[in-house]
């Protein structure tokens, strides 16, 4: 018997507590289904049976019009009585192996799963598709189990690799996050979720028809081309060394021209070379910590840096990462000591569970703390030791599992979008004698990024396929200019007769950062794709 085909996308779980005073619960569905809904479920708690048997009835007949398929939560009498197209089950609800044997062969069965185990026993008890979560926090209910974030649900994205089995993602899901929660969602292996299951951004809407249609919107955005990276090496010819050497340049270039605003919250040692640095390169340097003020300034800013140094505003970072995203700019996450002590390992991973970093850079002992891996040990804020055997892969791997640019620093530093490595080969060891020369680097990255988004939203007008994006412009080689930036004027300060030291050093590395031109750039980077 051949299953029916779903289209998960932007799947209603309803929720008729939900509705706004004087909003008719069937009204509110023929909307929500006329903004894009692909697919509902009928959840009832309180009813009793008659009632959800009612309302389960009228559902399908008006979701039949629109050829959307019903799903019924729990209740495999009513699923029967009706004629639903699936059933979708719970922990601790009826086994799937025995729903099975008593519905009809073709019927649909999802099941609940909160970890990757979850969902192998799912895969053999022979569920259609598994709804995983909770992504974010959600008011909608209690749930028991702790959120996973994007990450987690990538976890349990692995383990369907190899099955046909879907997944949808659940909990605190809105126009807002949506596309930080499809993009975030993805395994090292590069399974994706296949929808989104949504309650109370369209049963609590006074607008169903709105709110499904901006959610809708962005996820067939996304869709349409969901295999991105925040670069541009897949989607058009494969990079030169030539090609990264003048695009760097004109992003140096847009960065100048357009001054973007570089929103920082790094750490107290460095805020004041980094302000200068932001400077010199041309852009604008804001340094707000404050929580309350994240949502007004991410709609200005060109970009976000969080530099968590000295940890000291986590609610800060959390909101203005959370908005950034929101307002499609680029995130650099430089977690600075991040293997030091638990609290900041723990604080990294609430951070990239919140918002998606556009760009994730470190020393190999910081994103060894982040990749979990012990091949490298971290003192405080250095690395120890050689750092990685095969940093190539590394970082490749990296940049895969967190679906972002990660930027490894050391004397050769490296940059992958997941698929590119660049080797650079630039730098001075004066740099390794001041202090936040690394911090300088993020803010470096972040300066590039601002110039490259705000250039590229500046160049065309927004199209469809700009709705799928979180990011706007090629953050590979915003980061690598980001890079070379501080290495080459690095370079060219270290030559200087009147630097001594590291104490002549730093200024006149902000002097040369100020003087720094595309054709230095051009003509000094030593770049190898590998
Ligand atoms: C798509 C989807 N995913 C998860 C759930 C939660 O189901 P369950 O664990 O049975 O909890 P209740 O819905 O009974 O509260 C769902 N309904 N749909
Ligand atoms: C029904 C349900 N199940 C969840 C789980 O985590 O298993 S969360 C949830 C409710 C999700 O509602 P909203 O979209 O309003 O956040």
């Amino acid at each position: 018997m051949t299953k029916k085909e779903f289209d998960y996308s932007l799947y209603l779980v309803t929720g008729r507590d939900l509705l706004p005073p004087a909003k008719d619960y069937l009204e509110s569905l023929e909307e929500a289904l006329k903004g894009g809904v692909t697919l509902v479920q009928v959840r009832e708690k309180t009813a009793d049976t008659g009632e959800i048997l009612d309302v389960a009835r009228k559902t399908k007949e008006l979701c039949d019009k629109y050829d959307v398929p019903v799903i019924i939560d729990d209740r495999i009498d009513i699923a029967l009585a009706m004629g639903a197209d699936g059933v979708h089950l719970g922990q601790t609800d009826m086994p799937v192996p025995i729903a099975r044997a008593l519905l009809p062969p073709d019927t649909v069965i999802g099941k609940t799963c909160n970890t990757p185990e979850h969902v192998r026993v799912a895969i053999s008890e022979g569920a259609d598709y598994v709804g995983v979560g909770p992504v974010r926090g959600t008011q909608t209910k209690k749930v028991k189990h702790p959120v996973v974030g994007p990450r987690g649900i990538g976890e349990m994205l692995q383990v369907l690799d190899g099955t046909d089995v879907k997944a949808v993602a659940i909990a605190g899901i809105n126009s807002t996050n949506v596309l930080h929660c499809l993009w975030g969602s993805v395994s090292p292996t590069g399974h994706q979720l296949d929808g989104v299951a949504v309650v109370s951004d369209i049963m609590a809407s006074q607008d169903p028809y709105a709110s499904s249609k901006r959610l809708s919107d962005a996820i067939k955005a996304f869709y349409r081309s969901p295999l991105r990276t925040f670069s541009q090496g897949l989607s058009t010819a494969p990079y030169k060394v030539e090609g990264i050497k003048t695009a760097v340049g004109s992003i140096l270039r847009s960065v100048k021209q357009f001054s973007p605003l570089v929103h920082q919250i790094t750490n107290n040692v460095v805020t004041n070379q980094s302000a200068n640095a932001t400077l010199a390169l041309g852009a604008s340097p804001i340094m707000a910590t404050a929580p309350e003020e994240m949502a007004d300034l991410s709609k200005v800013t060109g970009a976000l840096l969080v530099n968590f140094g000295t940890i000291q505003n986590l609610d800060g970072m959390l909101e203005a990462g959370r908005n950034t995203n929101i307002n499609r700019k680029p995130i650099v996450f430089d977690p600075v000591g991040v293997g030091a002590t638990a609290y900041r390992r723990e604080s990294a991973q609430g951070l990239l569970s919140a918002w998606q970093a556009t760009v994730l850079k470190g020393n190999a002992g910081e994103l060894a703390a982040i990749a979990n891996s012990s091949e490298v040990q971290a003192k405080g804020v250095d690395s120890l030791g050689q750092g990685f055997a095969d940093p190539a892969s590394f970082v490749r791997k990296l940049a895969r599992q967190h679906r972002c640019i990660v930027v490894l620093t050391g004397v050769t530093d490296w940059v992958s979008d997941g698929h590119a490595v660049a080797r650079l080969s630039n730098g001075h060891a004066l740099l390794g004698e001041i202090t936040g020369s690394g911090c300088m680097v993020g803010t470096a990255v972040a300066t590039f990024c601002a110039g490259a988004s705000t250039a590229a939203a500046a160049g065309r007008a927004a199209d469809a396929e700009d709705d799928g994006m979180l990011v706007r412009g090629d953050m590979f080689v915003a980061a690598i200019g980001g890079v070379l930036a501080i290495t080459i004027a690095a370079e060219i300060a270290a030559a200087r007769e009147d630097v001594k030291g590291s104490g002549t050093f730093l200024p006149a590395l902000i002097d040369e950062l100020g003087k720094l031109t595309a054709e230095d750039l051009a003509s000094r980077a030593n770049i190898a794709l590998v």
